[in-house]
């Protein structure tokens, strides 16, 4: 075979190898950090209050002492990675040998349990939703619309959730992983302050335990909030003066409200499920005439986008709707449809913290 070589005198195979390599064994990378959260790595770091050995990493972490080099090649592909810093300080008399101190960096900030803001609940893999990718190809054979969770596991993602007691453990960690992203929320937040002023009821539809209704309740107290979600999720749950959590369905109904929010709820339903829920909205936000809004916080994938990084995560999390929900992340023009389909007249686009958008969506 003719291979033809670049300016620096390597191959395009040798590229071609690098390029399959580096994402055949990508998963490696996203193991290692579920490693590093099961056993606490940045908890340890953290309640050290300052940069720790390997030695001192490993005794805190209780590991067996056969492991300390294994610790050590983990450590250094996530440091490599990003997640820890090694910091080097010249110790004893001659100053000849050097100690690696293992520090916190931001990413692994946000794995810190009991912080403010912790993303590590979504290291957790629920094993049915990688267990589905050895079905890939019978799905791909299917005259089915089903997503490949439900065509690998027999029913679908939010049924399993519901279902037997093992789920549970699963629903709570999903729970939770929406609910740390959701603390992320505040960020957004301060920037797009002008999008919640004026209103005096809103429906947080998929609102989940509540977490974001909290957070704009706590910017704007006067704001009367209800958070729809399945009877499941806020069956036991409280609320006070302006907050009320509602069990329902939003296929069926959402209450009344000047505006409806759907945060990172359209994603998870394809275009004629995602149809039902903007139109059961745009009823709930009649009463408000023209003044009424909804507010839709989702991806909107751009690729032509420079940042390669950012849209592959965009593009990793539409398999991940893809394949667990059967729903979809959105580009511009099919968020446009969409609204346009569902009967409303204009929209606004407001990015937020680069990953996610803010749509106001207008009647
Ligand atoms: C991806 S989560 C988003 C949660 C929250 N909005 C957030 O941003 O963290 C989707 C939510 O939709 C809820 N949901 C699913 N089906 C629903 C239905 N038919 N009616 C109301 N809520 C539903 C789920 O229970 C879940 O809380």
């Amino acid at each position: 075979m003719d291979q033809s070589s670049n300016g620096n005198g390597k191959s395009e195979l040798y590229y071609a190898q690098l390029h399959l390599y580096k994402h055949i064994y990508s998963f490696i990378s996203s193991m290692a950090l579920k490693s590093a959260v099961e056993l606490g790595i940045a908890d340890v770091i953290h309640n050290h209050g300052k940069p720790m050995t390997l030695n001192q990493l490993a005794s805190s972490l209780k590991l067996h002492p056969s492991k300390i080099s294994v610790l050590h090649r983990f450590m250094r592909l996530l440091t490599h990675n990003g997640f820890f810093a090694a910091i080097k300080k010249k110790t004893g008399g001659d100053q000849e040998e050097e100690t690696t101190y293992y520090a916190l960096t931001p990413p692994s900030k946000l794995l810190v349990r009991g912080a403010s803001t912790c993303l590590a609940s979504f290291t957790d893999r629920y094993p049915l939703c990688m267990d589905m990718w050895h079905s890939s190809k019978k799905w791909f054979t299917e005259d089915k619309d089903l997503s490949l969770f439900e065509s690998a596991n027999g029913d679908n993602f939010w049924n399993m959730l519901n279902k037997d007691p093992e789920s549970h453990k699963w629903m709570s960690l999903f729970q939770e992983a929406m609910e740390a992203d959701s603390q992320m929320f505040k960020l957004a937040l301060k920037d797009c302050k002008h999008v919640f002023e004026g209103l005096e009821t809103l429906v947080d539809v998929g609102g989940g335990t509540g977490v974001v209704a909290k957070l704009i309740q706590e910017a704007f107290p006067d704001i009367k909030c209800t958070v729809l979600d399945q009877p499941k999720v806020v069956g036991n749950l409280t609320g006070n003066k302006n907050l009320n959590f509602v069990g329902g369905d939003m296929f069926k109904s959402i209450p009344h409200a000047d505006a409806v929010l759907l945060k990172w709820v359209l994603h998870d339903w394809n275009d004629e499920l995602a149809l039902k829920i903007l139109k059961n909205s745009k009823e709930a936000i009649s009463g408000k005439g023209k003044d009424g809004k909804v507010i839709i916080i989702d991806i909107l994938i751009d690729e032509t986008s420079d940042d390669h990084d950012l849209t592959e995560l965009q593009l990793n999390f539409d398999m991940l709707m893809l394949t667990v929900f059967n729903g979809k992340e959105r580009g511009k023009k099919e968020w446009e449809k969409l609204i346009y389909d569902a009967g409303f007249s204009s929209y606004k686009i407001t990015p937020i913290c680069d990953f996610k958008s803010l749509i106001e969506v207008y009647p």
